[in-house]
């Protein structure tokens, strides 16, 4: 069995980034993969702003000797109204302009005044009026200097990165309508298995729903790819081959779940052999212990080739092998620089004696008390536990757990 490091060492090694890029309008850009570092046009704020509703004044010529009483005021005439998206005066010496959050400050105005420290008392004569404003505050507060977030020529996100809502506001930030992104990559989805039913069929004796399917198209779709749903492959060697040829065109990655065991019942081993390469390991982790990997050769196929990646059939299984080996695959095609999870330790709330030789990724989920806390059944077949979890615990090879040993603890969220 190949440790699990070095199967993805020898996958990567592989697999080139696709190069081909499109520009998708920037909220669309979800999930993908920057291609080129962007640049901010302009400093953000691109002017000093107010960050409360009150009055803007010149601070440095008011505070005066009786400024450290903390009781102090000023009464000032109000000299212009500011709203947001208006463009100011210079301030009038001795004058204070009332102003609101977000609007331009005044040339010549150094500080805000809350409007809840002020006292507005109306003129006569109407008008603007005067303001009694403290002077005892610290000069330039509730400013947003120009600049102050984004510089203009810095790099603000760069190429490789994965694109989050957080990502797409920031390049909003900076005036970007659209994002130059990594192509999605093509993928050809197909399950094998005589006993699967599509959801919405009735189940007949000795029949399952195909869940592989849904799972991986989900998660296909989280990933940025363009997918083709094959359906359903019998368990036969000639359906495979005509599946994988089919699979083959104008993809950049087949992706199939079953079949890559050792049973008589398996196809893919001798299909892929008969229409590509094949290379067929077992990795030395829990669940999901056989994975395949090749090409498919086929005048129709992108270079007359096409990846190959076989995930073995339960469920569990696949939904773990993809998120290990498939997930950094999809990534790297997009360009992507961070294609390993982070993980994080966190201490176990749990037992755990069955030490296996292989390295496990239980599905567990993080307590109010930042703990880590595991699924009752552990069995590859068992969905429940992949939905019940918000992440992956890694036990080492040979590991047993006692309550408060830490462990690396993989989140959904950094995952899919
Ligand atoms: N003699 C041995 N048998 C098995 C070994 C082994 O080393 N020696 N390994 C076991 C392990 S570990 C795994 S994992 C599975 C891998 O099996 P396959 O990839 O060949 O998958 P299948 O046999 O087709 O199916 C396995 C299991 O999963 C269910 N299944 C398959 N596809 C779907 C689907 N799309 N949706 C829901 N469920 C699916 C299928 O009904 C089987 O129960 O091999 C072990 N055997
Ligand atoms: O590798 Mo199998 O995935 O242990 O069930
Ligand atoms: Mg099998």
């Amino acid at each position: 069995m190949l440790p699990m490091e070095q199967a993805l060492e020898r996958l990567l090694s592989q697999v080139q980034p696709l190069g081909l890029t499109e520009s998708v309008s920037t909220p669309l850009a979800l999930g993908r993969i920057l291609a080129q570092d962007l640049v901010s046009p302009l400093d953000v704020p691109p002017y000093d702003n107010s960050a409360m509703d009150g009055y803007a004044v010149r601070m440095a010529g008011l505070q005066g000797a009786g400024a450290s009483n903390a009781d102090a005021t000023a009464l000032l005439p109000v000299s212009q109204r500011v709203p947001a998206g208006s463009v100011p005066t210079a301030l009038l010496p001795g004058t204070a302009a009332r102003i609101f959050t977000g609007a331009t400050v005044p040339e010549g105005a150094d500080t805000i005044l809350m409007q809840e420290q002020c006292e507005a008392v109306a003129d006569a004569a109407g008008g603007l009026g005067h303001v009694r404003v403290p002077l005892a505050v610290p000069q330039g507060q509730h400013i947003r200097r120009r600049g102050e977030d984004l510089q203009r020529g810095q790099t603000i996100l760069s190429a490789g990165a994965r694109l989050n809502a957080a990502a797409l506001g920031l390049a909003a930030t900076a005036g970007a309508a659209e994002l130059t992104v990594a192509r999605r990559p093509r993928v050809a989805l197909f399950s094998t298995g005589d006993e699967l039913v599509l959801p919405g069929q009735p189940l007949g004796p000795g029949q399952i729903y195909n869940s592989n399917r849904t799972t991986l198209h989900a998660l296909l779709l989280a990933l940025g790819c363009e997918v083709r749903d094959l359906g359903i492959v019998p368990d036969t060697l000639d359906a495979t081959r005509a599946a994988l040829r089919e699979a083959a065109r104008n993809s950049d990655l087949i992706l199939s779940s079953g079949g890559v065991s050792v049973g008589e019942e398996d196809h893919l081993k001798p299909a892929l052999e008969r229409e590509g390469r094949l290379d067929l390991w077992q990795i030395a982790i829990k669940p999901g212990k056989p994975l395949a990997f090749g090409e498919v050769h086929h005048a129709d196929a992108p270079q007359g080739r096409c990846f190959y990646m076989g995930l073995p059939g339960n469920p569990v299984s696949s939904f773990v092998t993809f998120l290990l080996f498939v997930r950094p695959v999809l990534l790297r095609l997009q360009g992507a620089t961070q294609l390993a999870p982070r993980g994080y330790q966190l201490p176990a709330e749990f037992t755990w004696t069955k030490a296996d030789k292989r390295r496990e990724f239980l599905r567990g989920r993080v307590t109010d008390q930042g703990g880590l806390a595991l699924f009752g059944n552990q069995s590859s077949g068992v969905m429940s536990s992949a939905a019940w979890a918000d992440g992956l615990i890694e036990l080492p090879p040979g590991a047993t757990v006692q309550p408060g040993q830490l462990l690396r603890f993989l989140p959904f969220n950094d995952l899919f």
